[in-house]
Formats: structure tokens, C-alpha cells, sequence
């Protein structure tokens, strides 16, 4: 660790609690101005969960929904997990169906059938054992990302980041908002500035919100003020999530992304996607084949509740975009660096 600083200040929050018997969550619909979890009992609750955003985030969904298949688990009588496997599939299958672009997702339920393949006749301990480890992993590499994407970072620096990538996304610190933790916490981020991230605002609801606690001061910007801010020189970097990067280093992640990563690159402005290896898909060769979710357009519709729009109007509500490679300076992962990523440059740090 960079100095031995301690990072625990900075890493209260825990949009996930695992109580033995169910999941809590904290409901991340009503931040910032109710802290307030909710208790999903069943697979099918945690999979409602994940659709609806009260957990959200690719590496949060993940975690909850290893935790979804733990809870279907106790729905069923299995001797050993190949059978259990069996009887969980369909509960499996609607746990991944809950939303379709982050492979975070699919990754962890796959990884959770892994286990129980194998197991013999405790496969229940062998699976909450490996639901408890996928939240320990995400919590160690978003520390140790953080210090790694830190190092890139010029003291004094300026950043902009866009969404919500703390720990409510996580299973705490954050990807990107785990490098501005460290970069902060080193002395190299004199300046964070935050997007509000239209329609869900995960910007202005949870990422300045989650600043807040840690007495880390961020900026709200519009959306559409991002650009002006990059051309004002105030930033140095954009440093962003994903929810799935690709074998050939194109990144999705919330939509609004794919356009400050051009105007970074028009302003001169360095351009950081940081996430686990859990959000690295090399079955899935490049950005074009990847599912952009599309949710309801009322979220187009209103902020909080109230209508702004017209009676009658449509909206097209992509909450997802691609960012191609050739745009991001540096993809920042717990098992490396790529930097100006390409196929070949993936390749050496994932495999084929
Ligand atoms: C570390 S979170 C990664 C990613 O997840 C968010 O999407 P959502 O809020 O819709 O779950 C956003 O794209 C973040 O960048």
C-alpha cells in the first residue's frame, strides 16, 4: 500500500449484508436522503432487486446474485451439487436475466455453478463459501486497483468521473471512485468532478452523496457541462467504470460514457476505464456484440417522480453505451494494466 495509508476511513459503506439467513440491501432507489436496506428473502426477490436498481452497479450485481442463488439453494433437497446444480438452473437462469449488459452478472452465477459441480454432499457450505469469497476478491482488488490506477495520476491532478463506481456499486471501495479514493488519499487528486449521469443520476444521487461520507469534496456538473469543464483545463483525467470489457478492450459502461470519452480525446484529456477482471468478457470479441439494456423511457419522463415531459412524447432509453478502445488511455484491473488496449495487449494479461 502507497505510504501504509489507511484506506478503512474511506470504505464505510455496504450496499450489501449477508445475515445468514437473507440478503440485505441497501436500497439505492431512495438515496441520497433515505438509508434504508431491504430484506430479500428468495432468489427471485434478489433477482427483482437487481432489475429494479435497487442494488445496482456490475460488480454489486454480481455479488448479489451469487447471494440469490445461496437463497434458492435453501428451496431444495440435493446429495451432492451436480444434482443440486440441476434443480437450481431455472432459479439460475432468472438470476441472470434480471438485466443483461454487465457480465458481472453472468460471470458470478457461472462461478458459482463451477463450484457446485464438483462439490459432494456440503455443497450448501461449499456454495455460501464461495458466494462470501466473491465479495472478499471484489473488495481486495478494488483496493489494490485503486493504488494502480492512482500511480498513473500526476499529483495536483483534476478528475472527472461519470455514474456511480463507489462502494455502492462494489463490494466496497469502488473502481473508479476506488482511484479517486487513493489518488485523494495520496495527495494526487486535488479536484474531483462528478456528472449527475442522467436519466437514473447515479451521479448526483449516490456518487457525490458517497463522497460525502467520506469527507472527500466532489463537484456536480450537468451532463452537459462536461465538455466545457474539459476545455476550462480544471481536469486531467476521466476515470470511469465498465460493466464489460471486451477481448478487444471496447468497454460498455452507463450511457454518456462513449461521448466524454471523445471529447477527452479531443481536449487532450487522459481517459481511465477501471474494473475487476470479473468485468473482462474475452468470449465476446469486440463492442458491437455486446446487449445494450434498454430500459422503461418513463425514466426519461420525470426526475423524482414528477413528470417534465408532455403527455404523448417518446423516448428511447439506451442505458448503456460502448466505448471503443482505440479512445481509452488505460484499462486499470487488479491483474494489470493495459494500456492503449488492444486485442493483442488483452490477450497478454487475460489469455485467449
Ligand atoms: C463499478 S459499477 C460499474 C458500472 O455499473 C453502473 O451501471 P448501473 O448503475 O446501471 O448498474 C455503471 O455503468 C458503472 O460504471
Amino acid at each position: 500500500m502507497a505510504n501504509d495509508i489507511e484506506y478503512d476511513r474511506y470504505d464505510r459503506i455496504r450496499p450489501i449484508r449477508w445475515t445468514g439467513a437473507a440478503l440485505e440491501l441497501l436500497d439505492q432507489r431512495k438515496l441520497p436522503f433515505a438509508v434504508e436496506y431491504l430484506t430479500a428473502a428468495t432468489s427471485d426477490e434478489v433477482a427483482g432487486a437487481i432489475h429494479a436498481l435497487a442494488v445496482r452497479g456490475a460488480p454489486a450485481i454480481g455479488i448479489a446474485a451469487a447471494w440469490g442463488a445461496v437463497l434458492a439453494a435453501r428451496d431444495i433437497d440435493a446429495g451432492d451439487g451436480a444434482a443440486a446444480l440441476a434443480k437450481l438452473e431455472p432459479a439460475l437462469q432468472r438470476l441472470n436475466a434480471a438485466r443483461p449488459t454487465a457480465v458481472n452478472l453472468a460471470w458470478a452465477l457461472a462461478r458459482m455453478r463451477r463450484a457446485l459441480a464438483g462439490a459432494g454432499g456440503d455443497w450448501r457450505d461449499v456454495l455460501e463459501r464461495e458466494a462470501q469469497a466473491i465479495a472478499t476478491e471484489d473488495l481486495a482488488a478494488n483496493r489494490r486497483m485503486g493504488e494502480m490506477g492512482a500511480a498513473l495520476i500526476a499529483p495536483g491532478s483534476g478528475v472527472l468521473t461519470h455514474c456511480n463506481t463507489g462502494s455502492l456499486a462494489t463490494a466496497g471501495f469502488g473502481t473508479a471512485l476506488g482511484v479517486i479514493r487513493a489518488g485523494v488519499a495520496q495527495g494526487r487528486i486535488g479536484k474531483v468532478f462528478a456528472d449527475e449521469t442522467r436519466p437514473w443520476m447515479q451521479g448526483s444521487r449516490l456518487t457525490v452523496w458517497e463522497l460525502q461520507q467520506d469527507g472527500i469534496d466532489a463537484t456536480l456538473i450537468a451532463d452537459a457541462a462536461a465538455s466545457h469543464l474539459m476545455k476550462s483545463g480544471q481536469v486531467d483525467w476521466v476515470v470511469v467504470g465498465a460493466d464489460r470489457i471486451c477481448a478487444n478492450g471496447d468497454t460498455a459502461n452507463k450511457i454518456g460514457t462513449y461521448q466524454l470519452a471523445i471529447s477527452a480525446r479531443h481536449h487532450g484529456k487522459k481517459f481511465m476505464v477501471v474494473a475487476p477482471s470479473s468485468t473482462v468478457d474475452m468470449d465476446t470479441p469486440s463492442g458491437d456484440l455486446i446487449e445494450i439494456e434498454e430500459r422503461d423511457p418513463s425514466e426519461l419522463l420525470g426526475v423524482s417522480g414528477s413528470r417534465t415531459v408532455a403527455d404523448g412524447i417518446q423516448a428511447w432509453n439506451p442505458v448503456f453505451d460502448v466505448t471503443p478502445a482505440a479512445l481509452i488511455d488505460a484499462i486499470v484491473t487488479e491483474k494489470g494494466i493495459v494500456e492503449h488496449p488492444d486485442a493483442e495487449r488483452m490477450k497478454a494479461i487475460f489469455g485467449a
